[in-house]
């Protein structure tokens, strides 16, 4: 059965011209591409012997795919890819859409609040607090301040009377820098949802490579320091405001890798650690530098750090992050279903596949390009 759920057929034709019996080698060249030849394109400057003659050998079989944009499923044209999205997107043979676009339909059409995840953490909304922890840029690779901003403006207008945002500062898929900007139009949206009368703040931050987002578990310490303070209100830095504190931890670290803090009021309390009662949403919706924050927040048995305190709370992800683990339970968005790669065409049909990866492409290649199936090798 495929997608639409009709039986689809698994047989290939035979190729027009690559000969039967030979091997073929697809190669992922990850990070190069073709773009305008100028000076600033450092592919373009580069001495390329190698390329230069694969396609001046072949021009006629030589082809330029696109990796980023609508082509990958991505929302507009200006979206670059990245390598989740290029992952789920090579080989499937047809465009699906990519958790971004899957989440600005579902904020536009406002199905997103009709959603099961939404359903279960605005249970909490009458006595609790919703958090919001995510990557704070318009990058569009992990997440998006459009999509924050209408998030913070759906949930208090269906009932969050009380929101705290702990922010990820970005500086990798932005300009260094940046943050401050962004830090600044979200305490903007934050005082025009005071004037509503919602108690809406920014509670903790941290640079996303130092603070939280790690990945295929390198190193828990970062998600341990998050955790410290959005959890806990524990940060090495305290500030009563968190411009003032981007601007201030900026003089030593880049935006990237920004030391944790926490906003705290006049007496030095933290402004919104996560208590019993809580909703917890994770709004990044690309899942690799989300997965290990969602297992500390969903494991009852995790044992990576020492959480100290483990609050009762209704968390739910902007996507599921992993599909095998069901990894959150909760969710707002549903992640794309990619079915019928070409790997399984491969292997319905009798040809033997051996591929080669490196581990930390692991989740990604998994869920795409070279879906895991019975017959094919897959080397890490
Ligand atoms: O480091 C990452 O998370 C992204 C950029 O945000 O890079 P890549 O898509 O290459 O994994």
């Amino acid at each position: 059965m495929g997608s639409s759920g009709q039986q689809v057929s698994w047989k290939l034709a035979d190729h027009p011209t690559l000969p039967k019996g030979k091997t073929l080698a697809l190669i992922v060249l990850d990070g190069w591409g073709e773009y305008k030849p100028d000076e600033y394109n450092c592919i373009h400057v580069a001495q390329t012997p190698t390329m230069d003659s694969l396609k001046q050998g072949a021009p006629e079989k030589w082809r330029l795919i696109r990796a980023h944009g609508k082509a990958v499923g991505l929302p507009t044209e200006d979206d670059m890819g990245n390598s989740e999205v290029g992952h789920n997107a090579l080989g499937a043979g047809r465009i699906f859409a990519q958790g971004a676009k899957l989440v600005d339909i579902a904020l536009a059409s406002g199905k997103i609040y009709e959603g099961e995840g939404f359903k279960y953490i605005s249970e909490c909304f009458e006595k609790g607090t919703l958090h919001l922890i995510g990557l704070l840029s318009d990058g569009g690779v992990h997440s998006r301040l459009d999509q924050l901003q209408l998030l913070l403006k759906g949930a208090s207008e269906r009932g969050a009377k009380r929101i705290r945002v702990h922010i990820l500062t970005d500086g990798r898929d932005v300009l260094d820098g940046s943050s401050v900007g962004f830090v600044e139009t979200l305490e903007s949206d934050l005082a025009k949802l005071r004037e509503n009368g919602v108690d809406a703040r920014i509670a903790s931050g941290g640079g996303r490579m130092y603070v939280t987002m790690d990945r295929y578990e390198n190193d828990w310490d970062v998600v341990k320091r998050g955790w410290d303070a959005q959890v806990r209100g524990e940060a090495p830095h305290k500030f009563t405001n968190a411009v003032e504190a981007v601007k201030k931890l900026r003089e030593n670290a880049n935006d990237q890798y920004l030391p944790p803090f926490v906003i705290v009021d006049e007496n030095e309390k933290a402004v919104g650690p996560i208590e019993d009662g809580d909703a917890v949403v994770t709004f990044n919706f690309r899942a690799d530098r989300m997965v290990m924050l969602a297992k500390a927040l969903e494991h009852q048995d995790f044992d990576k750090f020492d959480r100290v305190k483990v609050p009762k709370i209704r968390y739910a992800g902007m996507l599921q992050y992993d599909g095998e683990l069901k990894l959150p339970g909760h969710y707002l968005v549903s992640p794309p279903e990619i079915d019928r790669t070409s790997g399984e065409y491969l292997v319905h049909n009798g040809v033997r596949t051996f591929a080669c990866r490196p581990p930390s492409d692991d989740p990604q290649v998994k869920g795409g390009l070279m879906k895991l199936v019975s017959h094919s090798i897959h080397i890490l």
